[in-house]
């Protein structure tokens, strides 16, 4: 007989980022037919992998550290994704990352599939050399599972240009002396001057900005004088800032990983940042504003709230207090299922992160090409063949929206799932 004290009962299940992708993307499924092959090809990952690796730590011990990259579909073209360097990195949140950028990359027209990795770790508790030494073990022990035609990683969450150079020169320097300069576009992101691109520094935020400018434009809404908050002060959160504040719009709320400040005046984006800078990285103590309960950031009061740190922050725990009439994901899947829900039925507009961070992936584009070609290009080329880009994009979202009355999300989802659907056709595999 069992005893029942002895049997552990279940625990309640977590909704991870990967229920949230999948849940995403079998509702756009439904709604766009999608042909059962192509759905059940699109639901899972081509490729995993997951590396232990050691490395020497300056205090002369070994350290073993897992690292992750899941490549989840290249129909359209060799896989594209972000590495990040986080404690909550593990296999699902790379498959579900991966699979975002899939429909990222297929959204924007890339000749690109989807993919993302990343190494779970804490990087603030390592030295700089220390965290040279494991981006070079990972990137060998990755080997020729990366490739500028097969799977070009770039950065997010804390890796940045200097990472993507420690990456790119650890590649090259497998290849024989001729091959080395042919593979400089096996990462993007990189440092100007060392192949990277003028601008993907604020590709992702200048994006995340003139998405939100293309929806005030078509609703006929000046952003001057709009209020804005912004969850994460790292790449995306500040250029995102920066380019709001640039157009008139007010700044009044900021959280990053260790707390959150308001000021209803207005916060200035360079003071803050350059504050931040000279506080380890930290926005708290900021001289210009108030500290604020982190566990209550959504409930400033604002008209544009962007999430642009983590996934799953807006849920049905908070969505009902978010005071913004307009979300713009910065982030990869800030909004989860039930949050999203919650949000619409209040009249919530939300941008998608497929459609509003993919300026990223666009700049990483240019970068490519520019690598691939020998060429170099421009800032105001650059940025004004992004904004190009993008408004094609917005559009075409918009323009489905109102001619399938969906919303956002469903729209660039379908748009995208179908593009790959066609690729798949055809080639003539599933008449
Ligand atoms: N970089 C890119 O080109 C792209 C990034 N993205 C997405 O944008 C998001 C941000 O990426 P990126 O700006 O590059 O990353 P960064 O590492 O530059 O910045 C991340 C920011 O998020 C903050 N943060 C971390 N944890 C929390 C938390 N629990 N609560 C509040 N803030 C937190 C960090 O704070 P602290 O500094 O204190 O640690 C930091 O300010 C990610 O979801 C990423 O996937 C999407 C497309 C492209
Ligand atoms: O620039 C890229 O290739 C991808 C950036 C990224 O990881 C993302 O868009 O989420």
């Amino acid at each position: 007989m069992i005893n029942e004290q002895t049997v552990e009962k279940p625990k309640p299940l977590k909704r991870g980022m990967l229920d949230n992708v999948l849940e995403q993307f079998n509702h756009a499924a439904d709604v766009i037919n999608l042909n059962p092959n192509v759905r059940k090809i699109l639901s899972i990952t081509n490729t995993e992998i997951i590396i232990n690796f050691p490395v020497r730590m300056d205090n002369g011990d070994v350290e073993i550290f897992t690292g992750y990259r899941v490549q989840h579909n290249n129909a359209l073209g060799p896989y594209k994704g972000g590495l990040r360097y986080h404690p909550t990195v593990d296999i699902d949140a790379a498959r579900a990352l991966a699979m975002w950028m899939t429909w990222k990359t297929s959204l924007a027209g890339l000749p690109y599939g989807g993919a993302k990795g990343g190494i779970q770790i804490d990087p603030s508790k390592y030295s700089k050399n220390e965290l040279e030494r494991i981006t070079r073990r990972f990137t060998y022990a990755l080997g020729e599972n990366i490739g500028p035609e097969h799977d070009i990683p770039a950065p997010d969450v804390n890796t940045n240009a200097q990472t993507m150079a420690w990456i790119a020169d650890t590649y090259m320097s497998t290849k024989s002396t001729s091959e080395r300069s042919k593979n400089q576009h096996v990462v993007t992101g990189k440092p100007t001057g060392s192949g990277g691109l003028e601008g993907r520094d604020r590709a992702t935020g200048y994006g995340v900005f003139l998405t939100i400018k293309f929806w005030a434009e078509k609703n006929n809404i000046s952003l001057a004088g709009k209020k804005y908050i912004v969850q994460g002060f790292g790449n995306v959160g500040y250029w995102a800032s920066h380019f709001l504040e640039i157009e008139g719009a007010k700044l009044v709320g900021v959280q990053d990983a260790f707390g959150s400040v308001q000021n209803k005046e207005g916060i200035s984006t360079e003071d803050l940042f350059n504050y931040s800078i000279s506080n380890n990285g930290s926005i708290l103590g900021f001289p210009e504003a108030e500290p604020f309960d982190s566990k209550e950031f959504f409930s400033i009061d604002c008209d544009i709230c962007i999430p642009a740190a983590l996934g799953n922050q807006i849920t049905k725990h908070n969505a009902h207090t978010v005071k913004a009439t307009l979300i713009a994901e910065g982030a990869n899947g800030p909004t989860d299922v039930e949050g999203e829900k919650i949000l619409m039925e209040r009249g919530i507009t939300i941008i998608p992160d497929i459609l509003c961070n993919s300026g990223g992936v666009i700049g990483s584009y240019f970068e490519w090409l520019q690598n691939r070609n020998g060429e170099l290009w421009q800032m105001d080329e650059i940025l004004e063949k992004l904004e190009k880009k993008l408004r094609t994009s917005f559009e075409k979202v918009v323009n489905y929206t109102e001619e399938n009355k969906t919303d956002m999300r469903t729209a660039a989802f379908s748009i995208a799932i179908e593009r790959i659907e066609k690729a798949y056709i055809l080639r003539g595999i599933f008449p």
